[in-house]
């Protein structure tokens, strides 16, 4: 029997983790298509507060990038949303037309902010907070404009206030009861979170409701119920969040507020599961990821045939992530006649921390100041202990969890709350997998990989765990978060034990997975490829680009660019772009920035057609490789011209071209030093000069912008090449993996480059490496047209069922 046909709905956070879980379990038993609104792969939206406040980069907010996707044989269509579904037929349609079969089907479309329903609040300036384009917005808008208004003062209007002030904006919170986080704190903790955010730059309207929102086209004010007014550039909506159901509802599935799923997270109907914000479970909507990643575990068991487990519901516990607010609350705030509290409330040292206790077991806790003992105390609150022996105020002075208390602290104990992982599971990481690093523990077992703020914890247990060698290993970067192991110790590895193929590498060094993952095969590929001229290239641990030879588009398309030497072209190539693009529909020719012309918008099967009537070689454009060598007109046509530029930026893009190198390198070639090449932002810019050629290295255009510096003059084009085939070479031996040569030159000192390229012997050796490495390449398109095994293999369309 085929595989089963696995269709998601939503590439958010929690349906993400139902995939993970499945591909864990079972990964050979579905085909799976995931429809993502968003034009981004899954990313981190608990990191979004912290991309505001400046502590991390959208880059690195992203939790599974394209290359999970593809090494995991998922089909994603990222930008695309599904407006339909069709539940007798069992297909649903996006919003491009397209329209999937499903045996099975999840909803994981998440929530909506929840936008007042106010004259006003479609104007211009007036936004909620909730994905990556409202905090673009957010950074775009604190660029122009002074003033922003937040509305709402629960979790996400505090982070977004904060926020906005790191951004340099001057921020009111407007806020619609008497305390802030009223459904997490009490009077006394909120009263406390107020007078520390004064402090950080906040103002707060209370007990304000908005009526209006005033302005022409862009908001400019807020009005209140109470008549008073205030001036606003821009107005973040952070009232809370409704569950994203409306699709569901028009396809005839039952809606409450959420879907309503049952303890498998089945829905109503036979095949359609729902998960995350969107779902209800027990006529509850959960609005954090603990209990949406709990839900995630049993769906995966209910779509892998193991329905042992049910979801019987979650207790949540949060936090807020604002520097210098320390705070905790789960389960119930306020006291009734049913229970008893126990409270310890220092004002000296801003203490709070309150446990409610009814029947002999705790059912809520509100910490302010001091929140080590969380962990303890939401254990106890969650597995009902009884607490009848411990109701002295030291019950909540035991210091929780420092460095020298990982050594008391319970093996069960849960470290990290986002992902339910106790400090057992972790030492077992390090122990019997031998991560030692933060980021490798979270591979191994997602500890950390959601709000982050478990990440000093387990670095104790990590400098715990293993004592001397933490000092040793600490601070060491290590490949990736399958080895213990660093790039140069990997590469002397292969060299002394002359390991040959990636399985070998992976095998002998004790990698801690079987298939390692996106990050290292294709660093191992890269390394064994580098060290031995003749190795056979592993092509599916290529990241994805290079493994299709294209550059795939955010709508699924690709994009074919061929060579065009040194930026130069000729009426019969022109003619040939031409009517390729014609015959194939294609959607965008473009002019690119490495002086070619690239055609977008091409279906997968139709790249090797393609590739074959262009009759062009490959432009690398996807690769890590030499891209391009941009020239000027140079001495054959511009009055300036001291020299023949274009004739050596050909020269040089045909010598170096296929080059596999860490990273990207861009060249360019100019006749003078009006430098129209742009030679000073490539990787290797030469500049002409009467008599000779300078030649610059470490140059970058791109986020990183840096000039690049004088490597040296030379008189001859003979020298240009044999300067910069060592130069080359030499970044290809020593660099880390995905490093350009930008930061590789910083990382060893423009001196040491020197030192090695100018000295002859050392020269001579580098470019003769290099010249057998070149040896080896073959044209990679000419190779897909002849070989109808690689056109099997990478560019047949799985075919999507048609009703
Ligand atoms: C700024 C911020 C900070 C947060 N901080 C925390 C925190 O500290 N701790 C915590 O536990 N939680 C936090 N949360 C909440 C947490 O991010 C969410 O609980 C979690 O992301 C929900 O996951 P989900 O998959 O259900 O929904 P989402 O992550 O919203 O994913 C749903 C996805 O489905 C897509 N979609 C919707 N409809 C369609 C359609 N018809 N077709 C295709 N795609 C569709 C959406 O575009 C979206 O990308 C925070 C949320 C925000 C916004
Ligand atoms: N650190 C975290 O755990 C974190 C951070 C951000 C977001 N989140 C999650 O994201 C979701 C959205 O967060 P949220 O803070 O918007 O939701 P929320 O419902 O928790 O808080 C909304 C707040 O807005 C206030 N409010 C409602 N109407 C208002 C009005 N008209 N004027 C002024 N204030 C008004 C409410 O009193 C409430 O305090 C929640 O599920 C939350 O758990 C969590
Ligand atoms: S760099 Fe100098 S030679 Fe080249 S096109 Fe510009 S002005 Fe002319
Ligand atoms: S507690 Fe949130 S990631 Fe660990």
């Amino acid at each position: 029997m085929g595989k089963k046909q696995l269709v998601m709905i939503g590439n958010g956070m929690a349906g993400v983790r139902v995939i993970e879980e499945i591909l864990k379990l079972d990964s050979d038993l579905y085909n799976i298509t995931i429809f993502g609104k968003e034009p981004h792969p899954n990313y981190n939206r608990i990191q979004l507060s912290n991309v505001l406040q400046g502590n991390t980069t959208f880059e690195e907010t992203i939790m599974n990038d394209l290359t999970w996707y593809e090494s995991n044989h998922i089909q994603l269509f990222t930008g695309e949303a599904i407006t339909r579904i069709d539940t007798e037929k069992q297909v649903v349609f996006s919003n491009k037309g397209r329209h999937v079969k499903y045996d099975e089907l999840i909803l994981a479309t998440g929530s909506l902010p929840f936008i007042l329903p106010v004259p006003g609040a479609d104007k211009e300036g007036v936004i909620g907070f909730r994905d990556i384009q409202d905090c673009a917005e957010m950074i775009q808008t604190a660029k122009q404009y002074k003033k922003a208004v937040v509305i709402g003062g629960g979790l996400l209007g505090l982070e977004a206030a904060k926020g906005l002030i790191h951004l340099g904006m001057k921020v009111d919170v407007v806020h619609l009861m008497e305390h802030l986080m009223e459904r997490q704190l009490d009077a006394i903790a909120s009263t406390m979170l107020k007078k520390e955010l004064e402090q950080q730059g906040m103002n707060f309207l209370m007990e304000k409701a908005t009526v209006e929102l005033t302005g022409t086209d862009r908001v400019d004010g807020i009005r209140f119920k109470d008549g008073t007014e205030v001036e606003a550039d821009l107005v973040v909506m952070a009232a809370g969040i409704k569950p994203n159901v409306e699709l569901a509802k028009q396809s005839g599935i039952y809606v409450n507020r959420g879907i309503v799923v049952n303890d498998f997270m089945e829905t109503n109907l036979p095949h359609v599961y729902a998960i995350g914000e969107c779902a209800e479970h027990r006529e509850i909507v959960y609005g954090l990821v603990a209990p949406l990643y709990e839900q995630g575990k049993i769906l995966a068991q209910t779509l892998c045939n193991q329905k042992d487990q049910r979801y019987e519901g979650s207790i949540t516990g949060t936090q807020l992530k604002v520097s210098g607010v320390d705070l905790f609350s789960a389960g119930e705030i306020y006291d009734d006649e049913s229970s008893k509290s126990i409270v310890v409330h220092n004002e000296y040292e801003g203490v709070y921390k309150k446990v409610l206790i009814r029947a002999h077991r705790i059912v809520g806790i509100v910490l302010y100041g001091d929140t080590k003992d969380s962990n303890r105390l939401f254990k106890m609150l969650n597995e009902k202990q009884d607490v009848s022996d411990c109701t002295s105020i030291s019950f909540l002075q035991s210091g929780g969890t420092e460095t020298n208390d990982i050594a008391t602290m319970p093996a069960d104990e849960i470290v990290c709350g986002c992902n339910g992982i106790n400090k057992e599971t972790i030492v077992n990481a390090i122990q019997q997998d031998g991560v030692t690093t933060v980021e490798q523990v979270g591979g191994c077992t997602n500890a950390g990989r959601s709000c982050g703020r478990c990440k000093p914890v387990i670095q104790d247990i990590i400098a715990y765990t293993l004592g001397d060698e933490f000092a040793h290993t600490a601070g060491k970067k290590t490949v990736c978060n399958c080895t213990t192991l660093s790039r140069d110790e990997v590469v002397e590895e292969i060299n002394e034990k002359g390991l040959t193929t990636i399985k070998e590498v992976m095998h002998v060094l004790n990698w801690s997975t079987d298939e390692g993952c996106s990050k290292c095969r294709p660093a191992l590929n890269y390394f064994l490829g580098m060290v031995y001229p003749d190795y056979r290239d592993e092509r599916d641990s290529r990241l994805v680009n290079e493994k299709m030879h294209a550059n795939i588009q955010k709508d699924g398309t690709y994009s074919v660019i061929p060579r065009m030497y040194g930026g130069v072209t000729t009426a019969k190539d022109l003619r040939k772009l031409a009517d390729v693009a014609e015959k194939y529909n294609v959607q965008l020719l473009k002019i690119t920035g490495g002086q070619r012309i690239g055609l977008y918008g091409l279906e997968k099967g139709q790249l090797p057609d393609v590739w074959e009537e262009l009759g062009m070689p490959s432009g690398y454009a996807y690769g890590k490789t030499l891209r391009t060598v941009k020239t000027c007109v140079g001495a054959q046509f511009c009055r300036f011209g001291t020299q023949d530029s274009m004739s050596l930026g050909i020269e040089l893009e045909k010598r170096f071209e296929r080059l596999d190198t860490p990273h990207k390198v861009k060249m360019g070639v100019s006749a003078c030093p009006r430098n129209c090449a742009e030679a000073g932002i490539k990787d290797v810019g030469i500049v002409g000069l009467d008599g000779g050629w300078e030649i610059y290295v470490a140059g970058n255009g791109g986020t990183d912008l840096r000039a690049g510096d004088l490597l040296c003059k030379v008189k001859t084009e003979e020298e240009v090449f044999e300067i910069t085939g060592a130069y080359l070479q030499y970044y290809r031996e020593t660099a880390l993996y995905l490093e350009r040569t930008s930061s590789w030159v910083d990382r060893l000192g423009l001196e040491h480059v020197k030192e090695v390229v100018f000295n002859e012997e050392k020269r001579n050796e580098l470019n003769i490496r290099l010249s057998k490495t070149l040896a080896r390449y073959e044209e990679p398109w000419q190779k897909a047209i002849e070989d109808s095994s690689i056109r099997d293999a990478y560019y047949t369309t799985r075919e999507i069922m048609k009703v």
